[in-house]
């Protein structure tokens, strides 16, 4: 989609992205609007990660322009406007940090360099806790966790900073449904406060009020960009394995919402 808004949190324009030489982002248009919240959907494999990864900084594009904030990211600087939550790893990663701790960390690009933590820090922390439903594990070890909870921790880092644009790299996968729900709220609210919030989603559920728009990638390049899908389709989920025209390679680990298109084509056969 092209953009009459060079100033959106974020632009993508013609974007292409090579990984060890294989074009996997392709000539990419996609506009998030002031206070919008967009969903990423397609397949596995399809781009979605290294979209995100390209709009984040964490990836080079070799050709076309990401700008954010209206500023080409080559020299965007204001990094604390952003909050990037990465597809599920692990929060505890083997440090034996408090939920509390690794809540704080998402406050450092807001301190000024070698301040200690101030007021505005702590209130700042706490309503990320209290946001995220974890205002009674706050001191416990991250690893005590359960994942579902150990995801919400990296969401209450990331809402710590108080980012203008959150991006989440599927943040709902393999969480249950009362934490898929504790997500949409506190998402919800980042909402309200007039975030912007870009959203790699398999998983809508719970999320689907909020959604403004989808985008559906296929092969590194943008398949649909519209009114978001209806929780009928974004339901409509398969499995790689019944796509043998997939491919291989596309092993696929948690079911997905491929585009519109194929859920009409299913339908009609
Ligand atoms: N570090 C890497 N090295 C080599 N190839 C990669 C790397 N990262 C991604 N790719 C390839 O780029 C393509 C797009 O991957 P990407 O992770 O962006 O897809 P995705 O849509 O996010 O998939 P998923 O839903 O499985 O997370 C895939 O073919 C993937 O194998």
């Amino acid at each position: 989609m092209t953009t009459s808004d060079p100033s959106a949190p974020v632009v993508l324009d013609q974007v292409s992205v090579p990984i060890g030489g294989r074009p996997v982002l392709r000539d990419v248009d996609l506009t998030v609007r002031s206070g919008e919240v967009v969903t990423l959907l397609g397949p596995n494999g399809s781009g979605k990660s290294t979209l995100v990864r390209a709009v984040t900084g964490l990836l080079p594009h070799t050709r076309g322009t990401v700008r954010l904030f209206g500023t080409p990211i080559e020299q965007f600087r204001d990094w604390p406007r952003l909050g990037f939550v990465p597809q599920r790893s692990s929060a505890a990663g083997g440090v034996p940090a408090t939920v509390r701790e690794v809540v704080a960390s998402g406050r450092v690009g807001r301190r000024r360099l070698l301040r200690p933590s101030g007021a505005a820090d702590r209130v700042a922390v706490e309503s990320a806790l209290e946001v995220v439903g974890l205002v009674d594990r706050a001191s416990y070890g991250v690893s005590q966790l359960s994942g579902g909870q150990q995801q919400r921790v990296l969401i209450a880092r990331a809402l710590a900073g108080e980012p203008d644009l959150l991006v989440l790299d599927e943040p709902t996968a393999g969480v249950d449904l009362p934490n898929q729900q504790a997500l949409a709220d506190a998402l919800g609210r980042l909402k309200a406060r007039g975030a912007t919030i870009l959203l790699v989603a398999h998983e809508i559920g719970p999320m689907m009020p909020l959604i403004d728009r989808s985008v559906v990638m296929r092969d590194g390049r943008v398949a649909y960009d519209g009114p978001p899908l209806t929780q009928e389709v974004a339901s409509h989920t398969h499995h790689a394995h019944d796509h043998p025209a997939d491919g291989p390679g596309s092993h696929d680990h948690v079911p997905h919402v491929a585009s519109p298109l194929d859920f009409e084509r299913r339908n009609r056969s």
